[in-house]
């Protein structure tokens, strides 16, 4: 079923979660037992993220070092049919401009399709690691938007190939990256949200945010959302805090604040053990108002890392 019809049909916020693919050589099972603590609170979806290539230089045993280009975490269209089957739960997988050609974009919408997929979230995908702008595949889409058009179309029948007749349409419910605290590399917020709303007039029906750590800059952002004329739904993406290290890595890495008070009780802790604690309470606590503000889903960036999600869940729905 797709998310805005799960939206719909709910008289309260629901819980949802998104997973990484494990690393290459992992078991599936390392999935499962990321999943299995999490269903009691009956999420209707699962995202499941999308990891682009990267390069590595290995010795070559010459003096030189080779170039080889690897995926250090395949499998998201597997684990997400695994999810659909095992758990009986939608499976969102990630789909991202960089990459992928247009041609390849189409055959990974068409496994989809076949797998009884009809949710995909359509993200452009971070610049590959070894380099410092986004860069798109010479036959690829540069933006989200590209793709989202793409993905409409061809729930409209419409192949890249304009030869094929009678095509069948598919039914993808389209949901799109939004940033509360401005894109890293748009020039204002004012400016992302234009091109967030050029992303829905193409197709998408629903936004997930990323995440933050001060619910006022969320709503703010959806009262300026809504004045520019989105109207879709705007679902909030929580992440929380669990090790000292991440007091530099979120700010770095998401471009995102981290507010004072959080900072200073992290700061304040003696190890992770308490700096988790502090992170589940913070999340808590967000998590709360958010639900009293009526949001429809609440959206955690568990990235494989279950238990503390499982807390908060448990205090919160
Ligand atoms: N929010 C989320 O849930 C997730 C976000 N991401 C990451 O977020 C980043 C961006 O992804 P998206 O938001 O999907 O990219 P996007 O293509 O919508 O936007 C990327 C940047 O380009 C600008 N832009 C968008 N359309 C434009 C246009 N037609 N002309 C000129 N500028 C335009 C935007 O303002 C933004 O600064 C990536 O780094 C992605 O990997 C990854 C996974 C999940
Ligand atoms: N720019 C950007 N890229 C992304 O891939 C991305 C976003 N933003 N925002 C939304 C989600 C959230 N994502 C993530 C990704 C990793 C962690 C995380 O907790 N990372 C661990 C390290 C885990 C690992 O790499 O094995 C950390 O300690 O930060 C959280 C959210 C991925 N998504």
């Amino acid at each position: 079923m797709k998310v805005t019809e799960h939206i719909k049909l709910a008289k309260e916020t629901q819980f949802s979660f998104e997973i990484l693919p494990p690393l290459k050589g992992q078991h599936i099972q390392s999935i499962f037992d990321n999943i299995d603590p999490l269903m009691e609170f009956n999420p209707p979806f699962i995202d499941v993220t999308y990891h682009r290539e990267e390069y590595v230089y290995k010795d070559a045993g010459n003096g030189l070092l080779k170039k080889q280009i690897i995926k250090k975490r395949p499998g998201t269209v597997g684990i997400c049919s695994a999810i659909q089957n095992k758990y009986g739960v939608d499976a969102i997988p990630h789909i991202l401009c960089g990459g992928f050609s247009k041609e390849d974009t189409e055959n990974f919408l068409i496994d989809l399709d076949f797998l009884g997929i009809d949710n995909v979230m359509a993200l452009r995908g971070d610049p590959v690691k070894s380099e410092t702008y986004f860069k798109a595949e010479p036959d690829g889409h540069t933006f989200a938007s590209d793709l989202v058009s793409q993905i409409s179309e061809l729930n409209e029948g419409k192949y890249l190939d304009e030869e094929l007749e009678n095509c069948c349409e598919t039914n993808f419910c389209i949901g799109v990256g939004a940033y509360p605290e401005k894109h890293m590399e748009a020039p204002s917020l004012d400016s992302d949200i234009h091109f967030l709303k050029k992303k829905i007039e193409k197709g998408a029906t629903y936004i997930v945010t990323q995440m933050f750590f001060d619910n006022e800059k969320y709503f703010q952002f959806v009262e300026k959302c809504r004045t520019a004329g989105i109207t879709v739904p705007i679902i909030p993406g929580l992440k929380p805090i669990a090790t000292k290290k991440q007091l530099n890595i979120v700010p770095y890495r998401f471009h995102v604040d981290l507010p004072e008070d959080l900072i200073l009780e992290v700061i304040k802790c003696k190890d992770n053990t308490a700096v988790r604690q502090v992170g589940i309470e913070w999340c808590v606590t967000q998590s709360k108002a958010l639900m009293m503000a009526g949001v429809p889903v609440l959206h955690y960036y568990s990235m494989g890392k279950s238990e503390n999600i499982k807390t908060i869940a448990s205090e919160v729905f």
